[in-house]
Parts: C-alpha cells; sequence; structure tokens
C-alpha cells in the first residue's frame, strides 16, 4: 500500500526558536521538522531539545505532521536526542547524513533502546556523495524508515557544486536519490531553496522537483508555504484528465479492447494507474 499522506509542504524550524515553533501551530504546512542540527547552535543545543520536545508532546500542531531532526549519529547530542524525541512521540526522528544501510540500522536501535512509541518513524537525509551511491541500500535497510529526504545544501558543498538555476550540478544526485526511494516504495522530499525573498525562482523549482516526481520539497520559510501546497497539488485540470482516462480505459475494456485513446494519446493499464494515484493523492489532500 502506498504512503499516501499528503507532504506537499515539509517546513524546518529552529528548534530554538520559540517564535517559530508557536507561529507553526497555525502555518498550512503538512510536515513540520523542528530541528535541534544545523540551525541550532552547539549552546543552545540542551535548550532546543527539550523546547522542541515540549512543543511536540503538547500536541497543539493538529493534522500536521510533526518531525523532529536530530543531530547525527556520530555527534556528541545523538543519544540524548533519541531519548528525548522518543519520550516526546513525534512522527518521525528525522536523521542527518545518513549515508548507510548500517547507520539506519544504528538509528533503529537507538529508537527501540530508547522505547520510542511504534508510530515514531525514521526519516533519513540523503546530503553527502557516498549517501547518492547508496540510496537504495539506505531506504530498503528497515521497515520503519519511511522517507529520504535531500539535504541539497550539504550535497553541493560536499560536491564543491554551485547553486545554479535549474541545478544542473545536482540532477545526477536528484536521479540517483528518487532511483533509490522508489525502487525501495519510500518517499522522497527536495531539499531547500535558500532565498527565501525569490519567490519566482522558489517555484520554478518546486515544478521542476515535482516533474522528477518528488513528493514534496522541504521548506525554511512561511512564505514558501502556498506555492509549494499548490505546485505539488494535482491541479482541477490534472483531476479531470484522470478522470477521463479511467472513463475512457473501463469503456474500451468493456467493448474487450485493451487499450484507448484520449486526446488522440495512448491509454494503457499503466495510464490508468497514474489516473487512480492522482485522484488518490487529491482525495489525501481534500481528507488532511
Ligand atoms: C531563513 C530565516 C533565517 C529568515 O528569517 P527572518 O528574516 O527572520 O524571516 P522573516 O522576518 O521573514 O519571518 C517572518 C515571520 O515568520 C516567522 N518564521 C520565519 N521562518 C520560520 C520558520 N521556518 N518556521 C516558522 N516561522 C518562521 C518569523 O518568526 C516571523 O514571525 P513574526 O515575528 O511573528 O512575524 C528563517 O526563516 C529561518 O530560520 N528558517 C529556518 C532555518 C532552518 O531551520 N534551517 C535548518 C534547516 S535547512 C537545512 O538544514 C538544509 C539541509 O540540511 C541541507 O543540507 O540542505
Ligand atoms: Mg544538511
Amino acid at each position: 500500500m502506498p504512503d499516501l499522506r499528503p507532504r506537499r509542504s515539509v517546513l524546518y524550524m529552529p528548534g530554538a526558536n520559540a517564535r517559530a515553533l508557536e507561529k507553526a501551530k497555525g502555518l498550512d504546512a503538512d510536515t513540520l521538522i523542528l530541528d535541534l542540527e544545523d540551525s541550532v547552535t552547539p549552546d543552545a543545543k540542551a535548550d532546543g531539545r527539550a523546547q522542541v520536545c515540549a512543543a511536540v508532546a503538547s500536541g497543539d500542531y493538529g493534522r500536521r505532521e510533526v518531525t523532529i531532526r536530530v543531530n547525527g549519529l556520530d555527534t556528541e547530542w545523538f543519544a540524548e536526542d533519541v531519548r528525548a524525541a522518543a519520550a516526546a512521540g513525534p512522527d518521525a526522528v528525522v536523521v542527518p547524513k545518513v549515508d548507510s544501510a548500517a547507520q539506519v540500522v544504528r538509528i533503529e536501535e537507538a529508537l527501540v533502546a530508547a522505547g520510542a512509541p511504534a508510530h515514531t518513524a525514521i526519516w533519513a537525509m540523503v546530503e553527502t556523495p557516498l549517501a547518492m551511491l547508496r540510496t537504495f541500500e539506505i531506504a530498503s535497510a528497515s521497515d520503519r524508515l519511511a522517507v529520504l529526504v535531500l539535504g541539497t545544501n550539504d550535497l553541493a558543498k560536499e560536491l564543491h557544486a554551485e547553486h545554479v538555476p535549474g541545478r544542473g550540478p545536482l540532477l545526477a544526485a536528484l536521479s540517483m536519490a528518487l532511483l533509490g526511494a522508489r525502487a525501495a516504495g519510500k518517499v522522497i522530499l527536495d531539499g531547500v531553496y535558500n532565498d527565501v525573498r525569490d519567490l519566482d525562482g522558489f517555484a520554478e523549482e518546486c515544478t521542476q522537483a515535482r516533474q522528477f516526481g518528488f513528493d514534496g520539497k522541504t521548506l525554511i520559510h512561511p512564505g514558501q508555504l502556498e506555492p509549494c501546497n499548490s505546485i505539488f497539488a494535482p491541479s482541477e485540470e490534472e483531476i479531470a484528465q484522470a478522470r477521463k482516462v479511467i472513463d475512457a480505459f473501463d469503456e474500451a475494456k468493456a467493448t474487450g479492447r485493451g487499450v484507448a485513446t484520449v486526446d488522440g494519446r495512448m491509454i494503457e493499464n499503466l495510464h490508468v494507474d497514474n489516473a487512480r494515484r492522482v485522484l488518490a493523492v487529491a482525495a489525501a489532500i481534500e481528507d488532511r
């Protein structure tokens, strides 16, 4: 059964920023990532952890999926972050810089040892060249691993690549991550767009990510929510087209044919599967 929970817009917020944590309760994000890693300075880690875990445990985020990004496996904060997150019971623990299946197993063991509830999934961030070469192994290392999240800032840094419109230097990596996630049947989210004032560039990148097949995009600012939600949702035209495809194929089947045409284009079973997926995604968004 594919995981159809809407994750169009997945907003990071600095775990030490009480104002942002409060503001997120009223934001139209499908998912929140309360961050304990890069946006929290070393001397604020303990306070940030306490604040984030109290926010998650409060249950004040309504329908939104709430996750905690802990510090990396080999940091001095990982063990305590996981213990505190397990007690708070978020929908997922997001772990940065995962680059092997063995690390996924270690994360799962840490969650189990900390008594994390069964509903707390693992989301692995893939953001190193090694991770890109191993995305399938990582994505399929555990049933508890639900989502791969691209970290395009770290990846560009490791590659010595530049951030340019169209993301030419990252395209191979985006494709490899998608291949790995889809081969393992997992959800995959695109990385962030750093210029929070450039909404045109942001919309172009969301459109590119959707065309690639990403399920949604990670975000850093509330102003990115509305365009992202709209670009990653099936449009009215796509929904109408999906219905047309299903109806045309049903009609063809009723007369013993396994192929039909809609607006001059060939329709086979696989197109019907795709059309059903579009309708299921639209329904899941409607049901939120
Ligand atoms: C990017 C920012 C630092 C910009 O901050 P600022 O200039 O202060 O924004 P605004 O003044 O426009 O903010 C307006 C109001 O919105 C609230 N706000 C801003 N950002 C968020 C947010 N992410 N979540 C919730 N609320 C937010 C402000 O508090 C203002 O509210 P009000 O005062 O009531 O008007 C800032 O947006 C920010 O810190 N963003 C998140 C940064 C972050 O979490 N970074 C880490 C994750 S990204 C990453 O690590 C990528 C990955 O690992 C990789 O490798 O690529
Ligand atoms: Mg990163």
